[in-house]
């Protein structure tokens, strides 16, 4: 019998909190994965007081999962996202979260402002871009951030994908900002980062039909009225090719540079080419390519097969003269850590490691 994630909730549901309720009820099950015999979670507790106090609660949840037939291995992990956001003084309305209102067009830069600005408190930028759709751009995005965060860099991701915003999904987050004094908008944080996305202000379920200058004024917002904190690094997970979004970002913001992900086949290679054209256009360095999909290692017999060709984006870029940051191999974990919303970078193995190696060669370059 397969193991369903229904199952493991309803096992979750009979897990009491100390101060009521249960671990379903009150909605602190993040980021559930099961994948065959193994089953993953994130337990998230509102502050790091309370977190401390709930460990009895995620051993109680990892051993009644653990119970259930049919699993191998369970791992709950408990997390505490910050400071809970201030309560509403008696008699005040509670703060609403803020609405990214469709159809607001971007306030022109102030007087004596032109040029690309810096974002307060923000170190570097890097815009992570590829010119076709599909080749794997966000799931580096995230995975660049959570590695990053790992080397113990301070980091924020931007997920700006706003006609397919994948990194509430690859993150593991579904909660909806927060806005405690109505004009900020409070980031989330998971697996060490720092992160918002336009799918958390939107509703999944329609469909985004926005013209270029509600795109911008959103971007804008996302950018401008997001409370980062203090970040080392800011990671924005661009739309594929070069449209409004990008000519935006690169126009508005101080970027320290663009990383441009791209598989080995002709046809992303071209369009990746076209990608790279805008940045230099725009101004912005291109500070290294990203192979994705490289090859194929068959599990079984550990045959290698060069599924979207071979060599392209290294060619590409030495014929650009930027360094080619990493190749990463077709790898199942890689998907279903992506969409169980664990990155592959949080945990242990291969993909991780290949990820902290590009990410400590971004630290060692100066531009994480
Ligand atoms: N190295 C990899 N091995 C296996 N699957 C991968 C790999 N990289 C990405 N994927 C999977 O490919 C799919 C597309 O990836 P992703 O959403 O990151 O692409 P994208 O370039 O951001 O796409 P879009 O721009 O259309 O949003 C996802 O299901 C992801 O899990």
């Amino acid at each position: 019998m397969t193991l369903t994630r229904d199952q493991i909730l309803g096992e979750l549901r009979r897990i009491g909190l100390p101060d009521g309720g249960d671990l379903v009820s009150r909605d602190m099950v993040r980021a559930l994965g099961v994948d065959a015999g193994r089953v993953r979670f994130v337990i998230e507790a509102p502050d790091a007081e309370t977190a401390g106090a709930l460990e009895p609660v995620r051993r109680a949840a990892e051993a009644a999962v653990g119970a259930l037939p049919g699993v191998e291995a369970v791992s709950a992990i408990l997390t505490a996202h910050g400071p809970a956001p201030a309560r509403p003084a008696a008699g005040q309305k509670p703060a609403e979260a803020p609405s990214l209102k469709i159809g607001r067009h971007p306030t022109p830069q102030p007087a004596g402002q032109t040029g690309p600005q810096r974002v307060a408190g923000v170190d570097r930028i890097l815009a992570v871009g590829s010119g076709k759709g599909g080749v794997g751009k966000s799931t580096v995005a995230s995975n660049l951030a959570v590695a990053l965060a790992r080397e113990g860099r301070r980091v924020g991701l931007l997920d700006a994908d706003i006609y397919g915003p994948s990194q509430p999904r690859m993150m593991g987050v579904t909660k909806r900002p927060g806005s405690p004094d109505g004009k900020t908008i409070e980031p989330l944080r998971a697996h060490g980062v720092t992160m918002m996305s336009i799918g958390l202000m939107m509703d999944p379920d329609k469909a985004v039909v926005w013209r270029g200058p509600m795109l911008m004024g959103a971007l804008q917002q996302l950018i401008g009225q997001v409370a980062w904190g203090e970040l080392d690094v800011l990671i924005v997970d661009l739309p594929p090719g070069t449209g409004d979004i990008q000519l935006t970002l690169c126009q508005r913001t101080h970027l320290t540079g663009a990383i441009v992900v791209s598989t080995p086949q002709d046809v992303a290679l071209l369009d990746a080419r076209k990608a790279i054209d805008m940045f230099h256009t725009l101004k912005t360095p291109v500070l290294g390519l990203i192979e994705n999909m490289s090859l194929y290692i068959c599990p079984e017999c550990g045959h290698e097969a060069h599924i979207f060709g071979h060599g392209g984006v290294r060619d590409e870029a030495a014929r650009l003269d930027a360094p080619l940051l990493g190749s990463l191999p077709i790898d199942l974990e890689t998907r279903l850590a992506g969409d169980a919303g664990t990155p592959v970078a949080a945990g242990e193995g291969p993909m991780a490691e290949a990820y902290l190696k590009i990410a400590r060669g971004l630290v060692a370059g100066g531009m994480a």
